[in-house]
């Protein structure tokens, strides 16, 4: 739930990424101020390249970025070294990828149970109680005994929801999670997280499709690392769909 004394979940503050090759180096992102306040629904969009997918990372603090400042939950990321990200990620970070990345060889009540058994304290019954609760509100609980590869892509997804949610996450990041479903599955899937986000779930969701970004409060828009406003994306884009400067397309429409 909102609260106004709570920090936020994220704050960017003229964060950089550069990723080298070789003595080549790639500006991914650059001057990202951004915040994500509890309880949000923000979606990131942008075309393919432009760097929305290393941005959630780094939310996620699955990496870490070259300059600039990532507050999580109020704490500092600075100093923070590989082993207390992943416990601050186990502990308060849900994760949703376009290819489900289910676990094929365990049961779903396993797959939905897993980000619990990293938990200090919580034995296997409560993790099964708990993933069987999660299961029930993707509505997929009568499916908790089969394995991921028996199931459609629209149910995997929904039990990946419910893996993400199951340990009670402070952000849930979703990387277009309906980009390998359907247009009913997908619909589906972002039912769910909106009645996530409508019981208090802070979401942030990578999509390329304005169809879903519609159901976020609001839209980050990406151009070539940068974050830009609503009129500058679309007049840019409008340019590149006109074929005005098939150079200038290329470059931000690859
Ligand atoms: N680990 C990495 N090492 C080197 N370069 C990387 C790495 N990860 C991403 N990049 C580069 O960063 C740029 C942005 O990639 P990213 O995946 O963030 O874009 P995206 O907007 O999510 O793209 P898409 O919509 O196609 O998934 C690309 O040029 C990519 O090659």
């Amino acid at each position: 739930m909102r609260s106004p004394k709570a920090p936020p979940v994220i704050e960017m503050r003229d964060v950089g990424k550069v990723f080298l090759a070789g003595a080549i180096e790639n500006h991914v992102l650059t001057d990202i101020h951004l915040t994500i306040g509890r309880g949000e629904f923000v979606a990131i969009a942008g075309p393919s390249g432009c760097g929305k997918t290393t941005l959630l990372s780094l939310m996620g603090l699955l990496d870490v970025p070259t300059r600039g400042e990532l507050r999580f939950l109020g704490e500092s990321t600075a100093h923070a070294g590989a082993g207390q990200r992943a416990v601050l990620r186990n502990a308060h970070v849900g994760f949703v990828f376009q290819a489900f990345n289910l676990v094929p060889d365990m049961t779903v009540a396993d797959n939905v149970a897993l980000p619990l058994t990293f938990r200090q304290g919580v034995g296997r019954r409560e993790r099964m109680e708990r993933a069987a609760e999660a299961l029930a509100s993707v509505g997929m609980v009568h499916r908790m005994r089969h394995l991921p590869g028996q199931l459609s892509g629209g149910q995997q997804q929904r039990v990946a929801v419910a893996r993400a949610v199951v340990g009670e996450p402070a952000i849930l990041l979703a990387d277009e999670p309906t980009g390998n479903l359907d247009l009913r599955n997908g619909e589906k899937v972002m039912a769910l997280l909106s009645g996530l986000h409508a019981q208090g779930t802070t979401i942030c969701m990578v999509t390329h499709d304005d169809r879903f970004s519609a159901a976020a409060e609001r839209t980050v828009r990406l151009l070539d690392g940068r974050v830009v406003d609503e009129a500058t994306f679309r007049q840019l884009q409008h340019e590149a769909e006109s074929g005005l400067d098939e150079r200038r397309t290329l470059e931000i429409f690859p």
